[in-house]
């Protein structure tokens, strides 16, 4: 049976301290309250480690925001899938919007991380999204479509299982408009089928897909009540345990 997860994306916020405080914070949320979903989280790359020494009996999944398409060499401020390995993260965020928008990333180099971090045996959270102008052309779900084909479908039917897929319509991150929860679920109904179509409704059904983009503690649980969407990617609501625990508690 497929997870469910929650998940936050730090982006790049929080100095060290408040980071190491945020951490605390979640630690002892999930000492004391048993969840009905896994909770991860993606710091900024310079606290990894002190996520992996502070959850250090693996209480919350720790990734990386980013990973290089290079295996090691001369590639200026970049990390590699063995770097993160070797700390024993869990995997990485692959091809955020953000990084589409700012760094120019596309689809053929996320089907390039994503390998680099199945080979390591490593979990690539592989995000997708339409913007506001693909929306309201109506091609959204060819938008989707093209996405996830060139990033996942030269996989096998065993490595695509190990993917999980963040469904972050571009014109709601951020913005304070949520797609809705029948929105989010058309969506993830239609990558999922696209994924039975390719592969098997088997594999299809064991792929989480999250939904990202302004979840909030009052929109979060009416989101994930919806039959394909597993979960959610966190952005600004992460940085807050307040929030970010009444998110968690979507799944109760
Ligand atoms: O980009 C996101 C998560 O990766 C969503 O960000 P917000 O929750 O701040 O809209």
């Amino acid at each position: 049976m497929r997870k469910n997860i929650v998940a936050g994306n730090w982006k790049m916020n929080l100095n060290y301290s408040e980071a190491k405080q945020l951490m605390l914070k979640l630690l002892e949320y999930k000492k004391n309250n048993k969840t009905n979903c896994e909770v991860w989280i993606a710091p900024p790359s310079l606290y990894l480690t002190t996520a992996k020494d502070t959850f250090d009996n693996g209480e919350i999944g720790v990734f990386s925001q980013d990973i290089s398409e290079f295996r090691s060499g001369a590639y200026t401020g970049e990390t590699s899938v063995e770097m993160i390995s070797s700390i024993g993260i869990n995997g990485s965020l692959v091809s955020h919007s953000e990084r589409r928008q700012f760094h120019g990333e596309t689809d053929s180099q996320a089907n390039v991380k994503i390998k680099n971090l199945l080979d390591k045996n490593l979990t690539p959270i592989y995000c997708n999204g339409e913007n506001l102008e693909q929306r309201k052309s109506g091609k959204y779900l060819d938008v989707v479509k093209n996405q996830t084909e060139t990033a996942l479908f030269n996989l096998s039917a065993d490595e695509i299982q190990k993917v999980v897929i963040a469904y972050e319509p571009v014109w709601a991150i951020g913005t304070g408009e949520t797609a809705s929860a029948d929105q989010a679920q058309e969506v993830h109904a239609f990558i999922r089928n696209l994924i039975a179509e390719k592969y098997e409704k088997e594999v299809a059904d064991e792929i989480s897909i999250l939904y990202g983009g302004s979840v909030k503690p009052d929109n979060a649980k009416e989101i994930f009540s919806k039959p394909d969407v597993d979960g959610g990617l966190i952005g600004g609501a992460a940085l807050k345990i307040e929030d970010f625990s009444k998110i968690i508690e979507g799944f109760n």
